[in-house]
């Protein structure tokens, strides 16, 4: 059995105060580890206090972005090993929105990967296909040439710890959401793409979520898909009570 991982990804959203505030409400409301991983992946700065304020509950912390480089001359960037060094579990990799509007490449996202591994950090590898290619019929495509990408050169044991998240770029944001059977469709081509790098046994064990309009109402016909795994959530992830609807959604 994989166990869900709902992930929030307030992306550039909140003030100070206001991540504070939430992380403080939630924080001992969250469902027990047990059922579910808990993910807030919050704005860079405000990381250190939200893992002070979460720590030795069931709630995790992750970032958004990080360099693949652990140190350098890198002016602006945050290091893996910085997160590290400040206790983030989680990164989100290869969203859409920093390979459209930060030209992250797949080499890119493949070497942050490692990088993230080797820090401890756990990776969640963004995938997703536009509109033009949905209605081409490329979606299939794009998905498998970014996940081959994104997890080149590593041994099975390492896949195992990597999260997938296919995101596709027209449901987010825009309140569309891909029907639970199409999202699980794509979930299921992901798994065997990984499958064919990886073998089926950590294909069984990969976790993939599906991100793009995931709210309270439509969270728990998508984790009732065979391979859907949780959620990465954008908008309905800021605010505390929808937050916590649809972690207590996880049967
Ligand atoms: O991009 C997303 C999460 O990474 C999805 O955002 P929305 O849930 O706001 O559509």
């Amino acid at each position: 059995m994989r166990k869900p991982i709902i992930a929030g990804n307030w992306k550039m959203f909140k003030t100070f105060d206001e991540a504070v505030k939430f992380t403080e409400a939630v924080r001992e409301k969250v469902p027990s580890e047990e059922k579910v991983d808990a993910v807030i992946c919050a704005p860079a700065i405000f990381l250190p206090t939200l893992v002070d304020i979460a720590l030795e509950t069931d709630l995790a912390i992750g970032a958004q972005n990080m360099h693949y480089e652990n140190e350098g001359a890198f002016t602006g960037e945050i290091s893996p090993s910085q997160l590290a060094s400040i206790n983030v579990d989680y990164v989100i990799l290869g969203h859409s929105e920093r390979r459209e509007y930060f030209n992250e490449t797949d080499e890119a996202v493949n070497k942050k990967v490692r990088a993230a591994l080797t820090n401890g950090i756990v990776p969640i590898i963004c995938c997703g296909e536009t509109l033009e290619e949905r209605e081409a019929q490329k979606t299939e495509e794009k998905v498998s040439s970014q996940v081959t990408a994104a997890l080149k050169g590593f041994t099975p044991e390492e896949v195992n710890h990597m999260v997938i998240a296919y995101e596709p770029i027209w449901a987010i944001g825009t309140g569309k959401t891909a029907t639970a059977d199409d999202a699980n469709a794509v979930c299921g081509k992901i798994r065997e793409v990984v499958e064919g790098l990886y073998g089926k046994e950590t294909a069984e064990s990969i976790r993939i979520q599906y991100g793009g309009s995931v709210k309270p109402e439509n969270i728990e016909e998508l984790l009732s898909k065979e391979h859907i795994d949780g959620a990465l959530v954008g908008g309905a992830s800021l605010d505390q009570d929808s937050y916590l609807a649809l972690l207590n959604k996880v049967q």
